[in-house]
């Protein structure tokens, strides 16, 4: 399966009271990733949380995501995404499986991707590109170095950190294979923008192809 297109992820805040609607609405717009991102510990809402998500992926035939969480990747038979302080990549590839897709921060540094490449990653994600009201702190990365990543790395790369469409074409330019999006997606007054913007993000992808 070619990984490209729109990767969006949730925030349990932002998605309060409207999760499932919200989420289903992204799916119907076209979405090739769906990342289930909770940060908090809430171990069993999480379980039921992903479990919900899974359901919905399935009938969308979109591919589930766990952050962080390689356990609960397991537990559902999904990928996961993880950080650089999230636990060893080959840990998580032993347990999930070849097939599985496994995700890696790398953050601006082509040299952590080489490395991801090396141990199993199935994407590496470069951020944060533009300021992210999600993640203020993520450390910068620019353009020249996506463009630079993409001449050397022949995975997908995915790109994240306050992408929106109005910000996000001279990344998909310059290489960008994967729009990993919670605001600029999300962020949105109902479903209806939701599902709009998820189509126009996937007009921009297929549009520089
Ligand atoms: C697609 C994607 N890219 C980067 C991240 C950030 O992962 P990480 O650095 O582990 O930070 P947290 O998201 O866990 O706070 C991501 N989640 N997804
Ligand atoms: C979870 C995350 N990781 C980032 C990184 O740069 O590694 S930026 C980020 C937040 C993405 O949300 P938004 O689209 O709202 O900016
Ligand atoms: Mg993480």
């Amino acid at each position: 399966m070619k990984l490209r297109g729109l990767y969006a992820i949730t925030d349990s805040q932002l998605l309060a009271g409207k999760f499932l609607a919200y989420v289903e609405a992204a799916l119907d717009g076209g979405v090739t990733l769906l990342q289930y991102r909770d940060k908090s510990s809430d171990e069993a809402r999480r379980l039921r949380e992903a479990e919900k998500l899974y359901e919905l992926c399935s009938r969308y035939k979109t591919q589930l995501i766990i952050n962080d969480d390689a356990e609960l990747a397991a537990r559902l038979g999904v990928g996961v995404h993880l950080g650089q302080t999230d636990g060893p990549l080959t840990s998580a590839r032993a347990l999930l499986g070849a097939k599985a897709i496994i995700g890696a921060t790398c953050h601006s540094q082509i040299e952590l991707a080489e490395q991801a490449a090396k141990e199993g990653a199935s994407y590496v994600a470069f951020g944060r590109f533009f300021n992210s009201t999600t993640k203020p702190g993520a450390p910068a990365a620019t353009v020249d170095m996506l463009a630079q990543a993409r001449k050397r790395l022949h995975l997908p790369i995915c790109v994240i950190g306050g992408v929106t469409l109005e910000n996000a074409e001279p990344l998909v330019a310059h290489g960008a294979d994967l729009l990993a999006v919670v605001h600029g997606l999300f962020g949105a007054d109902s479903t209806q923008e939701v599902t709009r913007r998820a189509r126009a993000f996937n007009v921009l992808l297929k549009s520089s192809v």
